[in-house]
Formats: structure tokens, sequence, C-alpha cells
């Protein structure tokens, strides 16, 4: 089970993140209450170990300014949610990172690396809203193994969100939060540990 937690902004949620055995933390790059710039989000990820993914996460930014992001903060995977284009990834691709594209359960093309991308990553129509779906509705799809549950997910809800879904790993952020934006060391560690147990 690849486990990730988005929107980290301080050290000590990191250091957490990764020691309660996250696969990958999530640094929010574009407008939102976990936002943070391109200096803290390079400084953050100066403390993560190499066998845990540091992700740009982007919503809706031109690819130049992409790319200048993913430059400054020399994070190792992006997650593009938005309309991006297939010559949006691929204008992208030279860069060596993880590509995640981030679609809408809705979405028309649910096919893993349609566009390129190593992963896909099945969201909510609200990116970091905390708003959930029926995790249930793509089981039947059979997309594979790399895909990525994500939208309202919680301590709680994540067990029997991997089992409706079947997905192959899961995202969080609003549901690891103790208030907007403020993550919460102890729902980190629960959240970690309830998604390992159930895959
Ligand atoms: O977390 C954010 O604020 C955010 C902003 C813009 C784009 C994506 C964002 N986060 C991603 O949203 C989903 C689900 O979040 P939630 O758990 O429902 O709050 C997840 O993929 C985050 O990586």
């Amino acid at each position: 089970m690849f486990v990730k937690i988005c929107g980290l902004s301080t050290a000590e949620t990191v250091a957490t993140a990764v020691g309660s055995g996250a696969d990958a933390v999530g640094f929010v790059l574009t407008r939102s209450p976990r936002q943070v710039t391109p200096d803290t989000a390079r400084r953050l990820a100066g403390a993560v170990p190499p066998h845990v993914l540091t992700v740009a996460v982007v919503a809706g930014t031109d690819i130049a300014t992409v790319r200048e992001l993913v430059r400054d903060t020399g994070l190792r995977a992006l997650q593009l949610h938005g309309d991006y284009t297939r010559e949006d990834f691929a204008a992208v691709a030279d860069l060596g990172l993880t590509l995640i594209r981030a679609v809408s359960y809705d979405a028309p093309d649910l096919r893993i690396g349609a566009y390129g991308e190593d992963l896909l990553l099945v969201d909510a129509t609200e990116p970091g809203s905390g708003g959930a779906w029926d995790y249930a509705l793509l089981r039947e799809r059979g997309l594979g193994d790399g895909w990525i549950l994500a939208g309202g997910l919680g301590v709680g809800t994540v067990t029997d969100a991997i089992r409706l879904s079947g997905a192959g790993g899961v995202d969080v952020s609003s549901g690891v939060e103790s208030a907007r934006g403020v993550k919460s060391e102890t729902l980190i560690r629960e959240f970690i540990a309830a998604a390992r147990k159930a895959g």
C-alpha cells in the first residue's frame, strides 16, 4: 500500500510522516490553505530520506512556471491537478520526475499512463476540500496497480475506502488536520497505521 501525506508545511509534521512510514510527502505550491513557498518546500524536502518521494502539488499553474517550481524546490515528483493536456505532460517528461496525473473520479480518461504519467491519482471533484465520493465506483473498472485513491479520506474511513475501491495507494490532506491547513501529528500517525493495516 502506497501512502502519501499531502499539504505538509512544518518540519515536525514532515518528520512524523516519514517516521511513521509514509511513502510520499506532498508540498502544495499552488493557492491553498496549505500552500508553501518554493524555499520552504526545498528546506522541508531536504530532511526527507531518499526512499520517501517528495511531491510538488500544483493545480492549473502554467507549465513554464511548473518547470521553474520543480527546479527551485528540487522535489522528485510532480502531481498535476487541472486541465493539463498530453502535451503538458510531454513538456515535463525531460525533468526525470515521477509524474502523477490527478483527476476527478468522473474524468473521461482513467487509464493509467494515458498522458505519460507514472501514477494516476483519482480524487473528488474539488482537490484538497476533504470531500468524499463513492469509493466503490471504480472497483469494477480494473484500473490496475498504479492508481491512488484520494478525496475525503481519514483515519476512520481509510480502511473501508481501500476495501471498497481496490486502490493500491491512498493520499490524504484534510483528513489528517486538526483545523483547516493545520496538520495533526497524531492523525498522521494513525492514518498511516490504518492504511498499512488495511493494505
Ligand atoms: O491539499 C490541498 O490543499 C490541495 C490543493 C490543490 C490541489 C491539491 C491539493 N491536495 C490534494 O487533494 C487531494 C485530496 O485532499 P483531501 O484529503 O480531500 O483534503 C489529495 O490528492 C491531495 O494531494
